[in-house]
């Protein structure tokens, strides 16, 4: 179980909804990966004419929790319109807060970032901001209102898994009583573990799942990975040492000679 802004939350794996083969395997895949929080793309989706219509309709009969997001957004004004419409369409004031920046690499621009989650925050919503892995920008998101973090671990869609493992550690031991989830850019469920071991609250992944070449199996996957993770990090792992440590007890040892 995870506590999340006042409402618990069964899984600690929030799943994205675009890119899969077809809408009975996204159905699928969210099933098995046993996720209460999936995100959608309001914009996307929006321009699917009656294919949106059927995309929002399979969506809400999944019955999980909706987490819109500006997915495709580029500046402030966008992003805030955007937002405020998924929480009509919607009914939610959940909202995880893109701001792209950079065509090419699809990171967020952090300065709108800011600025669009203290409009959005100030606007009543609780802002899921998806952002770098800088201390001083994390720190800027919570003193415009921020009450979660959503540091990335690689670009979008990169599969690269946690590229600056410091940092992310840097980041969990800075704010340890702020919810963190690492956001986009894991490839492989032992990603995932690893980002759980760190002590990171949840993980948020789309491409890994969707592109997988079987989306259904990768989702399971990926929620048993995230279980493992956590677990691991609230078992207490033991600290890596350079020396060898016998593990077989020599006390009672049979006596040969
Ligand atoms: C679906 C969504 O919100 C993405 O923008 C998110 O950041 C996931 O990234 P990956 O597709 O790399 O998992």
């Amino acid at each position: 179980m995870f506590e999340l802004l006042g409402t618990t939350l069964p899984s600690r794996l929030l799943l994205g909804t675009a890119q899969y083969p077809s809408p009975a395997i996204l159905a699928d895949a969210v099933k098995a990966s046993g996720t209460s929080v999936v995100t959608v793309s309001l914009r996307r989706e929006m321009a699917g004419g009656r294919a949106g219509e059927k995309f929002w309709s399979l969506i809400r009969s999944l019955g999980v929790r909706i987490l819109p997001n500006t997915a495709g957004c580029h500046s402030v004004k966008e992003a805030v319109t955007t937002a405020k419409m998924a929480r009509d369409v919607f009914g939610t004031s959940w909202i995880k807060l893109e701001v792209i920046g950079n065509h090419d690499t699809l990171q967020p621009d952090v300065f709108g970032l800011v600025e669009a989650a203290r409009i959005l925050c100030e606007d009543g919503f609780d802002v899921f901001p998806y952002t770098t892995d800088d201390l001083v920008v994390a720190e800027r998101l919570l003193e415009g209102g921020c009450k979660v973090l959503m540091p990335w671990c690689a670009p979008i869609g990169s599969a690269l898994g946690p590229v600056n493992i410091t940092a992310l550690r840097s980041m969990r031991g800075h704010f340890p009583d702020v919810p963190l989830i690492v956001d986009a850019g894991l490839g492989r469920p032992s990603h995932a573990a690893t980002v759980m071991e760190l002590g990171f609250d949840a993980v948020l992944l789309n491409t890994a799942v969707a592109k997988a070449a079987d989306p259904v199996g990768m989702a399971r996957a990926f929620g048993k990975a995230v279980e493992a993770g956590r677990e691991a990090f609230s078992s207490g792992m033991l600290e890596p040492r350079d020396v060898a440590v016998p593990s077989t007890p020599t006390i009672g040892r049979a006596v040969f000679s």
